[in-house]
């Protein structure tokens, strides 16, 4: 509010008046010092019979309505621990939203359904008992958009992202202390989770005793282990209370211990594809401003036949030079899709495995 400016508010059918007003020190005949600033406060008139509304909810309401557009208002962060044993911030300036994530509409719908039922369960969490997190596991082959994805989320939630690199962590004590430094509405991401470390598997890996001594060296340093996560997920993360994601990302979810991806640790597994045509859609919106083209049909029937990764097509859409036009991108990504029919057809039949060689 400006000084001077008045608000009219409404609470539960109490009427308030809000000013805001400024008082200046009373001012001295002569001082060599600078006169202190005048002081800032607010006015709230109300009728006295709604006293202990006002007094007992409305200002705990105006509070914590005032510190959610505070939060709305801040700058959001995305961290790494990139060889070193704290995060280091920086903006967060990924563009990728829901609008502009391509996959399966009745997907992405559901996915958003559940972020709004996390966002604004606060009371449920506390009243069964659970700490106020919740673990997504995104897995699909590698351009599907598991990372578009969780940039989505992070805008759409508007969280900061804590993004792991498990493989700068010495061991589970440093493991947990960056745990316990991230803040609340925030997402914890370990990307190609699959590739970290010895998380894989069974969870206690009988060695040769070859591959012991050559390894010997390593463990030493590098002990972040399946159960120190674990632990975390379970227990020290529940402690550093709430509002908290975390996302594990794989190309090959086959590979992962059972254990690290059961239901109530990962609750939500999203299962990242090819590229289809309503999520096409979505990238020639995107890269060429269209909806709709003659050209569609035969990309249809092609998508329907071929595997193409959302990167792929991106990268076919995306304009070579200042000539092509949305006919000439798609015609394009015709030809490369015929490519890829082509290439399959022949691994199918087996012909691509022998050269031909042509005697005259
Ligand atoms: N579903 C998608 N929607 C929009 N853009 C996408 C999508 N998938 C891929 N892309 C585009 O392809 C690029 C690579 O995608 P991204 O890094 O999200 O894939 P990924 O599945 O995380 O791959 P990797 O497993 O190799 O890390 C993105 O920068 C984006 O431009």
């Amino acid at each position: 509010m400006d000084e001077h400016e008045e608000v009219t508010d409404e609470f539960e059918g109490a009427k308030l008046w809000w000013t805001s007003e400024s008082r200046s020190p009373p001012s001295q005949s002569f001082s060599l010092y600078p006169q202190p600033d005048s002081r800032r406060y607010y006015r709230l008139i109300f009728h006295r019979r709604h006293r202990d509304l006002i007094v007992g909810q409305y200002l705990a309401h105006v509070l914590r309505e005032g510190r959610e557009v505070g939060l709305r208002k801040r700058q959001r962060k995305l961290y790494t621990n990139n060889a070193s044993k704290d995060w280091s911030g920086y903006k967060s300036t990924h563009p990728s939203t829901f609008d502009t994530l391509a996959m399966d509409p009745g997907k992405k719908r559901e996915l958003k359904d559940d972020l709004i039922a996390f966002r604004s369960s606060k009371d449920y969490y506390a009243k069964i008992g659970k700490a106020w997190k919740r673990g997504y596991l995104l897995h699909g082959p590698p351009g599907t958009g598991k990372s578009t994805m969780i940039a989505a989320i992070a805008n759409f939630l508007e969280y900061d992202v804590y993004d792991l690199e498990l493989t700068s962590v010495k061991n589970n004590t440093e493991l947990r202390k960056l745990f316990i430094e991230t803040t609340g509405k925030s997402i914890i991401v370990i990307e190609d989770i699959d590739c970290s470390l010895d998380l894989t598997g069974k969870r206690k890996r009988t060695k040769s005793k070859k591959e012991d001594e050559g390894e010997k060296e390593d463990k030493e340093e590098s002990k972040v282990t399946l159960s120190g996560l674990l632990n975390f997920i379970d227990g020290l993360w529940s402690a550093c209370g709430g509002e908290r994601l975390i996302i594990f990302t794989t190309n090959h979810v086959e590979k992962l211990d059972p254990a690290l991806i059961r239901r109530g640790r990962m609750d939500k597994h999203i299962e990242m594809s090819y590229c289809c045509f309503e999520a096409f859609k979505v990238l020639a919106n995107n890269y060429l401003g269209i909806d709709s083209h003659p050209l569609f049909d035969t990309i249809k029937t092609l998508m329907e036949e071929v595997k193409m990764t959302p990167a792929d097509v991106a990268e076919n859409l995306m304009p070579k030079s200042v000539k092509d036009d949305a006919g000439s991108c798609l015609e394009g990504l015709i030809q490369a899709l015929e490519m890829a029919r082509g290439a399959a057809a022949k691994v199918d039949d087996g012909s691509s495995a022998d050269e031909t060689v042509e005697l005259e």
